[in-house]
């Protein structure tokens, strides 16, 4: 998603009953995170943050050029999510962000806004990751998707993550996530 605007990640709505969860979409570029994200919180009825509108407006430049992010530049757009993923928390409501989360630091610094942190993973076959980047007009460049696999560390069992792995429609993708969720969150 292009969009830097702070409203693309709403501070708060009325809190749904029993729900406190912060659900992070997370994959490389192309896995569906702002898609399914978006459909998953319509789902099950939580505010939705992109995660690429908290993007420091030099990451964006830097990506369209076609450089990778280094940590460096990861850090202070992390926090930015967590700060939203705290809010949310703290409001005693729960929600869902898209964020890449590509490695295990990542993760370990995104669960630092709380307890209720869990990740749904779109394990996606590389050539549907390529043919996906290249259909599609975006700021991040196909060419970078070597990086983004290359950085990627998959979440591990001890972080009890949401999988959904394969090449299925965004209905089927946004169905297995649910069951998951609702069997074992
Ligand atoms: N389950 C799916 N089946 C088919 N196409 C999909 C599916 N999910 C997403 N897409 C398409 O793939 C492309 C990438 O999706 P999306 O932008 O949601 O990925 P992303 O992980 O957020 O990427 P990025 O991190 O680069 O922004 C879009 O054109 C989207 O319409
Ligand atoms: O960690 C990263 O390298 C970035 O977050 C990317 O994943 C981009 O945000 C995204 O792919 C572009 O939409």
């Amino acid at each position: 998603m292009q969009s830097q605007s702070p409203t693309m990640c709403p501070p708060g709505v009325p809190p749904v009953a029993g729900e406190v969860t912060v659900w992070i979409v997370m994959g490389v570029s192309g896995s569906g995170k702002s898609t399914v994200g978006q459909a998953l919180a319509e789902a099950l009825t939580l505010p939705f943050c992109e995660g690429d509108s908290l993007h420091p407006a030099a990451n964006i430049a830097k990506m369209a050029a076609g450089h990778p992010l280094t940590d460096a530049d990861r850090w202070p757009w992390l926090d930015l999510i967590g700060d939203w993923i705290r809010t949310r928390l703290r409001q005693g409501e729960g929600g869902v962000v898209s964020c890449s989360a590509l490695r295990r630091v990542y993760r370990d610094r995104l669960r630092q806004a709380g307890a209720r942190v869990r990740f749904v993973y779109l394990d996606i076959p590389r050539q549907v990751l390529q043919q996906r980047l290249q259909a599609r007009h975006h700021f991040m460049p196909a060419s970078l998707l070597d990086s983004q696999l290359q950085t990627l560390e998959p979440p591990t069992a001890d972080e009890a993550p949401v999988v959904v792995r394969g090449d299925l429609d965004l209905l089927a993708t946004v169905e297995l996530a649910l069951r998951q969720i609702r069997d074992g969150a």
